[in-house]
């Protein structure tokens, strides 16, 4: 907690300039409406005077006995909706009318209510007209309220759109046309290394058709394709041993482009380099029908019940036209007053599907809110970044309605300000865990009594192991101050709640508590965590936007099927241990250099590989610094440098010959950055128009970053929900993305893990990445250009070598390398025990990935630990950790790594 500061970012008063609402062309908030409400309500208090047909409350208690379609179609239509008479006051006019209830059995006892909790605000004013009686509300066209889930708990609201089942025949089709419109189809691979690659020493391999591959029984056939033909890996060995009569491997061939020496004879260095890579496994590939999900609804904003400001607001500020579906469903739903579970694919409007409902029920009330009048709604986010992101939303929704105040708590100022600015008062208070329950402790200022929505948004990950203990303690605390009593009320409603027992609503409201209602929100949330944390939903809704999933009769598996956008193009890439690196530097180079997609993410396991990749890629492939070699050779090699390749070049020969491989900059972010830093990174690549973003998992989770073309996942997820987080920072709202994970050949069994799950998933091909290294490398070395066979490995080799003379030429490169490299191993040994046979420690080539962190040491003298000491450590590590930590969690503070003695010497990754 001490590395966590407390503050409260200004207010939109104090951020944004107000706008001039009484100037004749002030647009669509000058006066009218807001010279009305001011007279009419702003000073005094109204009393109740419109009689409200009694049956909006009961209606909806009798829907509930209504058959299962009329149930499911009543929680997202309530009836009250659906009366063509005209409301004043619009939507907001159902949360005013709250205060009428009086009295009402809650567990057949009578209990009064409370104007101290139900304040005047409910009451209903005159204002705006607004027509809730249009059928807004209704399901697109396209698709229709489904059943109502029979979760013991859960009633469901989803959307049956039309069901994208393709047939088995169409899918194998498609398959096949992919397969065809492949840069490295196996033919095309062939014509290209018959072209220029033919060198033996490139282990590259190939990939089958998919329609052939199934007919074999093993997912892992080992394949091995030399020069376009298929070998046994022993065949292959052989014939290259006996091609290579020098222990490096070169070839007999006699001719050479450089310096008289014999052609096309590949160096010693370049063929250590490619030698002994690991073996590329072939995999059957299933038939995966992805879950649908559309992106929109039919339902246009201005014909949504709400008030015409906001709708003005979002249309001509935020430049929204459509309701996405998750809003569209969810809007109803949240407006009933009822706890709910909100399940929508990454990037489709989740933010505002729960901001908007709260935002236009808070401008309802009457008399207006004032600052003094405490916290009305509570959002806890995972991380700062999303805390600030999610504030700069409702300061966007909240801009007709001043009075409406948000503030979110991240660390960084000094805990005077932001004690001021809580004194100041907050309407919305935005924060993550730790942060806001350090602050009900602590903070006398911060009265919770008046909250009347507590949203967890990404709440799969904030009720997992490292958060649920600060949820938990948060909510315990929240309901101690709301009710005085840490567990809660028993049994609670909402005011507008629909399955809220029938009162009077004739009667005034005198002492009704303030009652809570929970919303909870992920792109992949199941409804087991309201069980978490103890939070107890009541009654609570499951919202889901999935088409495919109209039919709750297997929650197992609708909760195991992962939802992503269709506008998300996914491969995989089997890369050999030893080619890592340089294979990222060929993406990073293709993508940001030879394409016109120029905004990358870059997911690594841990902060140290962050640091390091950051720092190589800015000095070796950026604008930074020129690279320099040193003319050190591979430690693998003692052959001299043959082709002056490795020529030894001045500070300005280097300046001259060595331009930057990329004119893009590098950014990082992790947990372990200071927070202004933090706050800098996010806000910089955020308005970006190009950028390669290194980052850990504190960027996964609900980050919206524009026009992200490119999703690299350099290390694997923990678990496949992460997987969906991740790739889903691109591909937003309908928006086109890709998205690359990067596996070694022993981690190959994910992709069938993901394809289990739905994930439509396809292979790329080592040297579609690779080749692209080659008119890059080309530009530093001209001879390159003169080689007529083997130019990919060259290039490849080349880079590899340029990224060793870095880190050993450097001191500090090289000790982030080696904290890098430790870490990685550190991370690896503690994968959650249900993936290890995925993420198996004992299939790591360690020598191999040292060679992935550009580091020529051999890895017993990494950190003095060899393979089998790491072993050790894992079998005597507490709990089988497996010698700690290093997994970001994308937790948004510190915790300590699992596993390891204290006081262990060697540095340890931090968790973010
Ligand atoms: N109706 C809409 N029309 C157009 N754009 C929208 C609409 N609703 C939201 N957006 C935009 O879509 C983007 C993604 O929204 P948001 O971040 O809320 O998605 P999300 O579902 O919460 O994603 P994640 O699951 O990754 O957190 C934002 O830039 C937001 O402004």
């Amino acid at each position: 907690m001490s590395d966590l500061f407390l503050n409260i970012v200004d207010t939109p008063v104090e951020r944004f300039k107000p706008q001039k609402r009484r100037n004749n062309n002030a647009g669509p908030f000058a006066d009218g409406p807001f010279k009305k409400l001011k007279t009419d309500s702003d000073t005094k208090p109204k009393p109740f005077k419109k009689k409200v047909d009694p049956s909006w409350w009961s209606a909806p208690a009798q829907n509930q006995k209504k058959t299962a379609d009329e149930t499911a179609s009543s929680a997202s239509q309530p009836k009250s909706f659906q009366k063509k008479e005209e409301v004043k006051s619009g939507a907001g006019s159902r949360w005013r009318s709250a205060p009428q209830i009086q009295e009402r059995k809650v567990n057949g006892v009578e209990s009064n209510s409370s104007s101290v909790t139900q304040p005047q605000s409910f009451k209903k004013t005159e204002e705006l007209k607004l027509s809730v009686g249009s059928k807004w509300w209704e399901t697109p066209s396209n698709a229709t309220v489904s059943k109502p889930i029979v979760f013991p708990t859960l009633k469901k609201v989803t959307k049956v759109g039309d069901n994208k089942e393709k047939s088995t025949v169409a899918i194998k089709k498609e398959i096949v046309a992919e397969e065809d419109s492949k840069p490295s189809s196996p033919q095309k691979l062939k014509k290209v290394d018959n072209k220029e690659d033919k060198s033996p020493n490139l282990l590259l391999h190939q990939t089958k058709s998919v329609n052939e591959d199934k007919k074999k029984t093993s997912s892992f056939n080992q394949k091995k394709m030399l020069n376009g033909n298929s070998n046994s890996v022993s065949t292959v060995k052989s014939e290259v041993e006996e091609e290579t009569p020098s222990k490096w491997g070169v070839q007999k061939e006699t001719t050479s482009p450089f310096r008289g020496k014999p052609r096309d004879k590949t160096p010693a260095y370049v063929a250590a380099f490619f030698k002994s890579v690991d073996e590329i496994p072939t995999l059957d590939h299933k038939d995966v029908n992805p879950v649908a999900e559309d992106v929109f609804s039919l339902k246009k904003i201005k014909d949504a019940p709400i008030h015409p400001h906001s709708i003005a607001n979002l249309e001509k500020n935020m430049g929204m036209t459509k309701m996405t579906t998750v809003q569209q469903l969810s809007f109803p739903v949240i407006m009933s007053g009822k706890d709910c579970l909100v399940r929508s694919q990454t990037g489709s409007g989740k933010t505002i599907a729960y901001a908007l409902p709260i935002v236009e029920s808070l401008q309802g009330i009457r008399p207006k809110l004032q600052r003094s009048d405490g916290v009305h709604a509570v959002v806890i986010v995972p991380t700062r970044e999303l805390a600030l992101q999610t504030f700069e939303c409702f300061v966007k929704l909240v801009k007709p309605f001043t009075w409406i105040v948000p503030g979110y708590l991240v660390g960084g100022e000094k805990k005077k300000s932001e004690k001021a600015r809580l004194r100041k008062g907050i309407t919305i208070l935005i924060g993550t865990p730790g942060r806001l329950l350090d602050h009900i402790q602590t903070t006398k200022n911060l009265v919770l009594n008046q909250v009347k929505w507590l949203v967890i948004d990404e709440a799969d990950r904030l009720l997992d192991m490292g958060y649920e203990k600060d949820v938990a303690s948060f909510v315990r605390s929240l309901n101690e101050q709301q009710y005085g009593n840490p567990e809660g009320e028993k049994e609670r409603f909402h005011p507008l709640d629909v399955d809220a027992p029938e009162i009077d609503p004739t009667l005034a409201s005198s002492d009704t508590k303030v009652k809570r209602q929970t919303i909870m929100l992920s792109a992949t949330l199941s409804s087991s965590v309201d069980r978490l944390a103890g939070l107890a939903l009541k009654h609570p809704k499951f919202v889901d936007a999935a088409a495919s999933h109209d039919d709750d009769s297997d929650r197992e598996l609708i909760e195991k099927d992962l939802v992503i956008p269709d506008s998300l193009t996914q491969w995989y890439l089997l890369c050999p241990s030893k080619l890592r690196l340089v294979t990222l530097a060929s993406l990073i180079v293709w993508k940001c250099r030879m394409s016109n997609e120029k905004k990358m993410l870059i997911f690594m396991a841990t902060q140290d590989m962050v640091d390091f990749h950051t720092e190589l890629f800015s000095s070796v492939l950026g604008t930074r610094e020129k690279a320099k070699d040193t003319g050190d050779l591979d430690v693998d090699s003692d052959v001299e440098d043959e082709y002056g390749l490795l020529e030894k070049k001045d500070d300005e020969e280097a300046d001259e010959s060595d331009p930057s491989l990329i004119d893009i900059e590098f950014f990082k972010l992790h947990g372990n950055m200071a927070q202004k830093d933090r706050t800098d990174v996010f806000k910089s690549f955020r308005s970006a128009t190009s950028g390669v973003l290194l980052c850990t998992d504190v960027a996964a989770r609900g980050l919206d970053l524009p026009h992200v073309d490119w999703i690299v996942q350099y290390t694997a997820p923990g678990t496949s929900a992460d997987y969906v987080h991740r790739v889903g920072r691109t591909a937003r709202v309908g928006s086109a993305g890709s998205s690359l994970i990067m596996l070694a050949p022993s981690e190959a069994q994910f992709v069938t893990r993901l394809e289990e799950q739905r994930v439509k998933i396809k292979e790329q091909q080592l040297n579609t990445s690779l080749k692209h290294l080659v008119p890059t490398m080309t530009v530093t070395v001209p001879e390159l250009d003169r080689m007529r066979k083997g130019k990919t490995e060259y290039a490849a080799t080349k880079l590899q070598l340029r990224f060793e003379d870095s880190v050993k030429g450097r001191e500090d490169l090289h000790g982030l390398a080696t904290k890098a490299y430790i870490s990685f191993v550190r991370f690896y040994a503690s994968y959650p025990i249900d993936s290890r046979t995925v993420f198996n420690f004992k299939a790591l080539h360690l020598g191999h990935y040292a060679k992935s962190f550009a580091l020529r040491d051999p890895p017993s003298q990494i950190g003095g630990l060899g393979k089998k000491q790491w072993l050790d450590r894992d079998r005597k590590a507490p709990g089988g950790g497996g010698g700690g930590g290093g997994r970001d969690s994308g937790r948004d503070r510190g915790q300590r790594p699992r596993g390891g003695p204290s006081g262990d010497p060697l540095p340890r990754p931090q968790p973010h």
